[in-house]
């Protein structure tokens, strides 16, 4: 089966599809990490992207439920060097792109466009399987609404409030799209989880009596997060906030700090990122935007910065207990490296 891939650059590349046949169009961002695909296609901070993986092999462990990081594929398509037919024991990628009427291209240079993008900036593609009508897929990319204008948290936000019972502190969690591993090492250290939709208001958050507020990852632009926005200025100062990734945007905006989007992002599991003490850490991420340091105010320390490019990657405010990091602690896929010191320490500043 034929696919093209099409870029808002008049650029196109024709390679294999996998999959079904169809065609989507958004944001064509690269991932530089070497496994984890699966965790990589179904986070929700995904959505609205196609997803193009630098390294040159997808899919030779196949695909593993207990990987997923939500129910199902979040990245509207995903783009390959090659993807294996034939992994040992598990459905491969190609056989659960077509039962999931999902698509797939392999057979591109995505090393190349990777470089590309790098030096363009994050470009709006089209992916077509079924077609190598590469002039109708240039169209349809050009035609994509840029991702700050496109309403993503809804998709993947949850529809009505729910609880995942522990023992230990009441957490409301501000769910924009949450990644199951953040569920599950909040879980860990005993919290009890409070989950509320994208537009809770601080009311029906309050109704839970929690002892910390959490803002989760998730797609687009974290201007467009508002609920959580609200929800962060309501309760700074009268409950410990935490953020993680759009959680660590969303808790700068409403401290009125200023976000902007990034030339590539960081997407990989293989980010670097220097503690202000000195200690370096590989780590997970999956961001477009980010966080101007420098606009943040008076009482906030950078607290974490990216050793590539110097941006900001965490910071905290002692004496509002705020604390938020705009890498991936809870990785999946990626290195476990700040999992332990990241989730210990947000769970003990729950006083
Ligand atoms: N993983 C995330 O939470 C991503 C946050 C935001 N969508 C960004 O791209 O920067």
């Amino acid at each position: 089966m034929k696919a093209v891939l099409g870029l808002e650059d008049g650029e196109f590349v024709v390679g294999e599809g996998f999959g079904v046949e169809g065609s989507c169009s958004g944001e064509l961002v690269f991932s530089t990490q070497m496994t984890g695909y699966m965790e990589a296609l179904t986070d929700p901070s995904y959505a609205g992207q196609l997803l193009m993986f630098t390294f040159p092999l997808v899919g030779n462990y196949g695909v593993d439920h207990d990987n997923f990081q939500s129910p199902g594929v979040c990245a509207l398509g995903c783009i390959t060097r090659e993807v294996c037919t034939h992994p040992t024991t598990l459905p491969s990628l190609p056989d659960f792109f077509e039962e999931n009427n999902l698509f797939g291209i392999t057979g591109v240079d995505t090393r190349r466009l990777t470089v590309k993008t790098r030096e363009h900036g994050t470009m709006r593609a089209a992916l077509i399987v079924g077609s190598d009508d590469g002039e109708e897929a240039v169209r349809m990319a050009r035609a994509a609404p840029d991702v700050a204008e496109t309403d993503l948290i809804p998709q993947v936000s949850c529809d009505e409030p729910f609880r995942i019972p522990g023992r230990g502190k009441r957490i409301a969690v501000m769910d924009l799209g949450i990644k199951k591993n953040i569920v599950i090492s909040l879980a860990r250290r005993g919290a009890d989880l409070y989950l509320f939709p994208h537009d809770a208001t601080p009311a029906e958050i309050g109704a839970c009596e929690p002892e910390a507020l959490f803002i989760t990852n998730g797609p687009g632009d974290p201007q467009r997060a508002t609920g959580a926005i609200n929800a962060v200025k309501h309760y700074l100062g009268e409950l410990p906030v935490f953020g993680i990734c759009m959680g660590n945007q969303v808790a700068a905006l409403a401290l009125g700090a200023e976000t902007y989007k990034m030339k590539f992002g960081h997407r990989g599991s293989n980010q670097p990122v220097r503690h202000m003490n000195g200690q370096i850490y590989i780590t997970t991420q999956n961001h477009g935007f980010a966080v101007d340091a420098g606009t943040l105010p008076e009482g906030c320390r950078v607290a974490y910065e990216n050793v590539n490019d110097g941006s900001l990657e965490g910071f905290c405010d002692e004496d509002l207990n705020l604390f938020c990091v705009q890498f991936h602690p809870e990785a999946h896929g990626g290195p476990h490296d700040t999992e332990r010191p990241i989730f210990d320490l947000m769970y003990r500043r729950i006083v």
